[in-house]
């Protein structure tokens, strides 16, 4: 099974070293336009390969999509990330043209290929995706909530005192510090409501984490996050190439879903072998109904800034 990642820098690299030594792919592209660094990115990780004890194959392309051909999944990682105080929604200027020309790259060699969108605004660019190509709905999926319900997840285990792999949970909605919804009501600690454990202020303080899970590390580290976004892309992929039929948040189109239509906004999916499989409809009450809305209504409003680069 081929992988194509565009854009090799933080995210897309670390997605790259995720499927190659988890072993999800037998082999890895890396396309970026800046000259010689997609290769030495792809360089650095193969010389793991006798240490980490991988098989899989990983090369690198100034540009050159006929290397890409015949790619199961792309992953899109180019554009620009955001700087500490920027929210994702200011990258909308630079990151549409960018993903929109990556797409149409993409689908010349790789007709048949399920389309992973990471560049940020991501619901946007998911939906542009989506727009400009034409693909059936199925083969566009925007990454986000898996790695949302990552940050809820260590959030929740910093709280409870006890291992994130003991704690279950899934963020929906947009992926923006004020689009997120994350469902306390229905995360558990093993099966028990989290709620058995933990005060509402201190429920409230995990959720408010999580929504600005991406802008605390980027006033961090100067720029956006990379390992968790890597690792998350990397869960996705392996869920779509090795048919597991996970349910992972992501962001999809919608056609009457969750009360919305025509957007990509992040709900609870099925993902296997033909991208998605299906959208979850899991029961909101009514707060998180209206939270579901008004985030729609967030990611719709956001849409419209495409109209330029749509047309
Ligand atoms: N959806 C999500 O959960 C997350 C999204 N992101 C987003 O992912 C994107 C990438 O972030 P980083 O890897 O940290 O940025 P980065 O700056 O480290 O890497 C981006 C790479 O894209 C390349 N690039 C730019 N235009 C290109 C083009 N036309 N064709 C091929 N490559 C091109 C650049 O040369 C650069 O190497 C950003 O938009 C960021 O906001 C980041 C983390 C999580
Ligand atoms: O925060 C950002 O800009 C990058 C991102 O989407 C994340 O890490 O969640």
């Amino acid at each position: 099974m081929k992988v194509t990642i565009v854009g090799a820098g933080n995210v897309g690299a670390t997605c790259a070293d995720v499927i190659s030594y988890r072993g999800i792919a037998s082999e890895v592209v890396l396309l970026d336009i800046k000259e010689g660094f997609a290769e030495g990115k792809a360089m650095d990780i193969m010389q793991c390969a006798t240490t980490t004890g991988f098989n899989t194959k990983v090369s690198g392309s100034t540009n050159d999509y006929s290397k890409t051909a015949n790619s199961n999944v792309v992953v899109i990682t180019s554009g620009v990330p955001r700087k500490p105080g920027m929210t994702r929604e200011e990258l909308i200027g630079i990151n549409a043209g960018i993903v929109k020309t990556v797409a149409d790259n993409v689908l010349k060699y790789s007709p048949d290929a399920i389309i992973v969108v990471v560049s940020n605004p991501m619901d946007t660019m998911a939906y542009l995706t989506l727009k400009a190509t034409g693909l059936p709905k199925n083969r566009i999926i925007g990454m986000g909530g898996a790695l949302d319900s990552s940050r809820f997840k260590y959030y929740l285990s910093k709280a409870l005192d006890k291992p994130s792999n003991d704690v279950q949970g899934m963020v929906i909605g947009g992926h923006g510090d004020t689009t997120m919804i994350p469902l306390t009501r229905i995360a558990s600690y093993n099966g028990s409501p989290v709620s058995d454990f933990l005060s509402q202020e201190v429920m409230d303080k995990v959720a408010a984490d999580t929504m600005v899970g991406g802008a605390t590390l980027t006033g961090l580290l100067g720029t956006s996050a990379w390992y968790a976004p890597g690792a998350s892309v990397a869960y996705l992929v392996d869920s779509i190439l090795n048919d597991q039929r996970k349910m992972i948040p992501c962001s999809v189109y919608l056609e009457g879903e969750y009360g919305q239509s025509d957007i990509c906004i992040g709900v609870p999916c099925i993902i296997g072998k033909n991208g998605v499989e299906e959208i979850v409809n899991i029961n909101l009450d009514e707060k998180e109904k209206a939270l579901f809305a008004k985030s729609a209504d967030a990611v719709r409003n956001m849409n419209e800034a495409l109209k330029s680069v749509l047309a």
